[in-house]
């Protein structure tokens, strides 16, 4: 495959490798400095750029047919736009918080535990996620994706960054050195605790989920997810 990344910075250039390690060629490297695009040569586009971008790529990938996989987080509150546009030019678009194989068995987990503690009420539950100080938004994208799953599950109505009152889920986020990125979830009682916790150990496992997300999507068009891509049961 033709693949052209838009954003070319930690995560542009581990997808590259992966990418050439699988015998694709690198087309575009689009980044700020940028001026002319030519998306002609384009099987499809990976998005990995920053908040305030993602949005604006995507619907240009849209507009010129090319199927765009987006692993960008923290634009979410323009993703129904994006899906629409997507629709009204009969584009081909993923969008993943995480593209890990790891993390997609971990939001698995996340939702089987929170069905089994929806009715235990002495169990309060919070969250925890670790990245690198050069991450720009917080929390994280897979810290919204697994409180989005307990939201689903349980009486939780919410989450919120730090203290949250009853029935909204505290998510704490920290940024320390080069994390990769650490999830934790944990449902405390007064007389234990249960939790669950997925570490990254390098940016290998997202770069890896983006290609593999990225070969998938190619020929197909609508809006999909990583459940789509990966059969977890
Ligand atoms: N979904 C997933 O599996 C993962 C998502 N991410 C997300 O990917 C994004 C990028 O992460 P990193 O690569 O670590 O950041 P980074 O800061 O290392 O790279 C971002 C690159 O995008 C460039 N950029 C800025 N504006 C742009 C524009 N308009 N068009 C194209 N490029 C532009 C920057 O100059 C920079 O080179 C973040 O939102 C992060 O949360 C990161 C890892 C995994
Ligand atoms: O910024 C990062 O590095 C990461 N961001 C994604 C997120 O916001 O969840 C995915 C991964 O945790 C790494």
């Amino acid at each position: 495959m033709k693949i052209a990344l838009f954003g070319y910075g930690k995560m542009g250039k581990m997808i590259e490798k992966i990418a050439l390690s699988r015998n694709h060629t690198i087309v575009a490297k689009v980044d700020v400095d940028t001026v002319d695009i030519d998306f002609s040569e384009m099987d499809v586009a990976i998005d990995f750029s920053m908040p305030s971008a993602a949005y604006g790529n995507l619907i240009k990938c849209f507009e010129h047919g090319v199927p765009v996989i987006s692993g960008t987080t923290g634009w979410l509150d323009k993703y129904d736009e994006a899906v629409a546009l997507c629709k009204e030019n009969k584009g081909a678009f993923i969008y993943a918080s995480n593209f890990s194989l790891g993390v997609n068995v971990f939001f698995e987990l996340n939702e089987y535990l929170a069905k089994m503690m929806k009715n235990l009420d002495q169990y309060k539950v919070s969250m925890e996620e670790i990245h690198h100080t050069q991450k720009l938004d917080e929390p994280s994208g897979t810290a919204i994706t697994l409180a989005e799953g307990i939201i689903k599950n349980t009486k939780y109505n919410a989450w919120k960054l730090e203290k949250a009152p009853a029935g909204e889920i505290p998510i704490v986020s920290k940024r320390i050195g080069t994390t990769p990125g650490t999830h934790s979830i944990d449902y405390s009682s007064e007389v234990d605790s249960i939790e669950i916790k997925h570490t990254a150990h390098n940016r290998e496992g997202f770069a890896l989920g983006a290609v593999i997300a990225a070969e998938w999507i190619v020929g197909k068009t609508g809006v999909f997810t990583m459940k789509d891509v990966l059969n977890l049961g």
